[in-house]
């Protein structure tokens, strides 16, 4: 379980999210632009603060304003993958996976480049591949420091729709054959149609609804989107 309770100043409104997230499956947070996805995600993975409030991963205490704890990102056990994927360019792909990894991850490593597609491309240069390609190495790159949370924000955003067509495949990859928990930012309800089995909507700051896929998409909310 992910519990989430936060408030943070933002420059146009109070960010304010409390909830408990299932930690297994895909959860899509959903909302329009400037609604405050990234924010959440950025202050799951430990990138911002809050200004009050609790983050608990899997009862594990990650932020505790009032006895000023705060874990660091990279102690967290969550790796988050952007809409844009940050490889060295000069760098192959086999060392950006295993560039910064505290220890080989051997046994891991051959089921994710499998899951993934990529062992055709350890020996290529980020400039030698496709953005799908590049996003898949960027989801490899942090599947292997074995995170117990992945989040992905706006994964696809860069993408062509047939790219779009190929990730959503192996997004759903990860989730049976590895077995990881994803937090899913988007504003395309195809997207969460395609991929979520629950679904957080965030509007102004706030959530606004949470449940599961089906229920979610049978809102008048969204009924006003489509
Ligand atoms: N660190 C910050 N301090 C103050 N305001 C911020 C901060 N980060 C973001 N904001 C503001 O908070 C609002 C929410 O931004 P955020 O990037 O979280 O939205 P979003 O839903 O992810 O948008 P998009 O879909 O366009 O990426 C915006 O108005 C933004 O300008």
């Amino acid at each position: 379980m992910l519990d989430i309770h936060i408030e943070k100043k933002l420059a146009s409104f109070q960010f304010s999210f409390h909830q408990s997230i299932e930690c297994q499956g895909i959860t899509a947070i959903l909302g329009v632009s400037g609604s405050g996805k990234s924010t959440l995600i950025n202050l799951i993975n430990g990138l911002i603060k809050p200004d009050t409030g609790t983050i608990k991963l899997n009862n594990t205490t990650l932020v505790d304003t009032n006895n000023h704890q705060f874990v660091d990102a990279q102690y967290r056990g969550i790796a988050t993958v952007f809409q844009d994927p940050l490889l060295f360019p000069h760098y192959k792909v086999i060392k950006n996976l295993n560039y910064g990894l505290r220890q080989p991850m051997a046994e891991r490593f051959d089921e994710i480049v499998n899951v993934l597609n990529i062992g055709h491309l350890l020996n290529r240069y980020p400039a030698m591949l496709s953005g799908g390609e590049k996003q898949r190495v960027a989801i490899g790159r942090a599947l292997l420091t074995n995170p117990q949370l992945l989040l992905m924000d706006e994964p696809l955003s860069a993408l062509d729709m047939p790219r779009k067509k190929e990730l959503i495949n192996y997004i759903h990859h990860l989730v049976s054959e590895i077995n990881i928990p994803i937090i899913y930012v988007t504003h395309n309800i195809n997207e969460v149609k395609k991929l979520a089995n629950r679904v957080a909507i965030i509007e102004q700051g706030k959530l606004y609804d949470y449940g599961d896929t089906e229920t979610i998409l049978q809102s008048q909310y969204l009924k006003e989107w489509l």
